[in-house]
């Protein structure tokens, strides 16, 4: 627990997204699994975010005023477009979401997100616990700092754009 704490960074930040400018469905955040831990999310009272299922579905997500959304992030279950499950810290046992903003109506929409990141010099790897003859290890230990800075890069994202995501973490750390 001490070493989760230590090895743990935290940043706040408030979103802002500005009502459409017509009455379609408009996207205010592209589709993405996030690349940190966890994510813990609040908001005023307008929806927006969408979760995809399974099968491919977005699905509108209606938190009640006094409850948080909580997100896998990929660093503790790299996950994909196509939910293929690559993990790292869980080897595969619970997929990060991916997710999206759709904004529609006329109010502004807030949210308050909490995001979660391993810090740099920390080795994220799956706990021998979890990895047998059935669960064979799927991830590479990897540190956070250098995944992102191998995420942001110029080539990583030129792929990102091209190939989607299955490609940068493969790349980055697939077995
Ligand atoms: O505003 C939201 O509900 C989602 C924000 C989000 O997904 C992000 O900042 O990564
Ligand atoms: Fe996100």
């Amino acid at each position: 627990m001490d070493e989760f704490i230590d090895s743990t960074n935290y940043q706040l930040r408030i979103m802002k997204y500005e009502k459409p400018k017509t009455n379609d469905s408009t996207p205010a955040l592209a589709a993405h699994c996030d690349t940190n831990t966890m994510t813990l999310l609040y908001q005023n009272e307008v929806n927006g975010l969408q979760i995809q299922s399974i099968d491919g579905e977005w699905i509108n997500m209606k938190p009640s005023p006094n409850s948080f959304i909580v997100l896998i992030g990929e660093s503790l279950s790299i996950s994909s477009t196509y939910f293929l499950h690559h993990k790292v810290w869980l080897n595969g046992r619970l997929p990060s979401p991916f997710h999206r903003v759709m904004m529609k109506g006329n109010e502004d929409r807030y949210s308050l997100g909490l995001f979660t990141r391993p810090k740099g010099g920390y080795v994220i790897k799956v706990p021998n616990e979890l990895v047998d003859d059935n669960n064979p290890i799927l991830f590479k230990p990897h540190d956070h700092e250098e995944f992102l800075k191998f995420f942001y890069s110029e080539n990583t994202q030129a792929a990102v754009q091209s190939e989607g995501y299955i490609t940068r973490l493969k790349a980055y750390c697939n077995v």
